[in-house]
């Protein structure tokens, strides 16, 4: 796999979703080890469980592309739900709006969820699929803050009083589900292409 991706080649981001491209690349920045090409391509909505949801989108991308992509996924999960939303937030947030989905959890005590961002590389056609993820916990809220990206109005990471809005988006990028799954792929990027490994570097960066 780390030859699949060598140094000085691109890899195709595709999405469908400026705000998260936008914040890829902020988060990214030049962290990342190949050249990022994003390419604005709607992915079906596939169902099921996450890791099967993002492994379907990524062979799609991969077929459309015809070479190395990165796909990303997004799920919120209500705990009171058993994760649901989960995959099927888009169409929840389309239809509710960010008020909607605060009240969704009106009959329940417990307002805790989580949000879990889903990255997922495959090389090439018949390659598989390598996954990546990043869990940020919180609680759904009554919306505050501006509305320019998503659910973020109504989810409070744990540890903050602000929602994801609320927040400069430079503190988001560094607390958020979608930075946690990126340093991973970045993390596991980065030491695969390191020949100089001394055992120190491959030590797991958990936080
Ligand atoms: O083309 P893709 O990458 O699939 O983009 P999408 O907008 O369809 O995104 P998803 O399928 O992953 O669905 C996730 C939904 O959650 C929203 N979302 C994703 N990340 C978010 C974030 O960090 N904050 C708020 N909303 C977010 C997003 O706008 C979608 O409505
Ligand atoms: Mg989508």
């Amino acid at each position: 796999l780390n030859m699949a991706v060598q140094a000085g080649r691109s890899v195709v981001f595709v999405t469908g979703n400026a705000k998260k491209l936008e914040e890829v690349i902020q988060i990214l920045g030049d962290k990342f080890p190949y050249k990022l090409v994003s390419r604005k391509i709607d992915l079906p909505e596939y169902q099921g469980e996450p890791d099967e949801i993002s492994i379907q989108k990524c062979k799609e991308a991969v077929k459309q592309v015809g070479g190395p992509v990165i796909v990303e996924d997004t799920c919120l999960c209500f705990r009171a739900l058993e994760g649901l939303p989960g995959p099927y937030i888009k169409w929840f947030l389309d239809k509710l709006k960010p008020e909607g989905l605060y009240k969704m959890l009106a009959g329940f005590e417990d307002k805790s969820a989580w949000a879990l961002c889903t990255f997922a590389f495959c090389p090439g056609k018949e390659q598989p699929v390598q996954l990546f993820r990043g869990i940020t916990e919180g609680c759904i809220v009554e919306p505050r803050g501006p509305r320019d990206f998503g659910w973020d109005p109504c989810f409070q990471p744990d540890g903050f009083d602000k929602t994801y809005a609320e927040m400069p988006k430079e503190l988001k990028n560094t607390i958020s589900h979608r930075y946690r799954a990126l340093t991973a792929m970045s993390d596991h990027f980065t030491q695969a292409n390191d020949n100089s490994t001394p055992e120190s570097k491959k030590k797991k960066h958990d936080d």
